[in-house]
């Protein structure tokens, strides 16, 4: 089986993967926990093109450009599909991954990419079980991940992360395997509207 969470900077992805891996564990099924971008070299590469926002990020005086953003993502998800998703999936153990493709299609499309495009560009990704989407108001997740963000800034992170949030939403309309939770609620309460998902979607194989 799996399964994604995605949502939002600091919607609670990081601390349900956690629970829920553990939750698989307890069952006695054999869980990789992973996340996007990967900790291989191409995901490093990313953080320290990308999601830098200081002089790494720059190569030849320019910031890399929001295409080249998209197609290094595809190339870290390539590697992590190839080398890990698939294998896994194969081998039947339960994959739990902290974003996915989905995260391209909401923060790549909110930097203006055609969604399309970007769609094409991910068609090699295999799709989960069960896509968790952790959706979480703005200023609640600003509030969480609060001293994070440079502040000059703040303006500009709140508006994209806006964008992100609609975005995740309309994808949500497209792509059957996404379900919405409300990541508003306690860290328990959110724990067991996932493990109410899993379940059932366990119970239909
Ligand atoms: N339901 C919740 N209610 C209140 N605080 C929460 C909740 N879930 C997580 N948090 C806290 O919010 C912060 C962000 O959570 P977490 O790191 O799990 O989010 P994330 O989505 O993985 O963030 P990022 O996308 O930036 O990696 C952490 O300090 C965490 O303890
Ligand atoms: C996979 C993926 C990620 N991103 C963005 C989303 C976040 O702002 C960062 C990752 O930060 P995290 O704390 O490790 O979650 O990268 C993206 O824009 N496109 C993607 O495909």
């Amino acid at each position: 089986m799996f399964i994604v969470i995605e949502g939002i900077d600091g919607a609670g992805k990081s601390t349900q993967t956690k629970l829920l891996a553990e939750w698989f564990e307890e069952k006695g099924h054999e869980v990789v926990l992973t996340k996007e971008p990967t900790d291989t070299a191409f995901g490093k590469l990313i953080r320290k093109l990308v999601l830098t926002g200081g002089k790494e990020g720059i190569i030849d005086g320019a910031r890399i450009s929001h295409e080249a953003e998209a197609l290094l993502f595809a190339a870290d998800r390539a590697e992590h599909v190839s080398k890990l998703i698939k294998p896994s999936i194969e081998a039947g153990k339960i994959v739990i991954s902290d974003r996915y493709f989905y995260s391209s299609l909401a923060y790549q499309w909110a930097r203006g990419l055609d969604l399309e495009w970007l769609i094409d560009l991910n068609r090699f990704a295999v799709r989960p079980d069960l896509v968790i989407l952790l959706d979480l108001p703005v200023k609640e997740s600003m509030k969480r991940i609060n001293g994070r963000s440079i502040k000059t800034e703040f303006d500009k992170i709140v508006e994209l992360q806006k964008k992100v949030r609609e975005n995740y939403l309309k994808l949500a309309e497209r792509f059957p395997e996404i379900r919405i939770v409300n990541a508003l609620a306690s860290v328990e309460d959110i724990h067991n509207d996932i493990v109410a998902l899993v379940e059932h979607e366990l119970f239909k194989k």
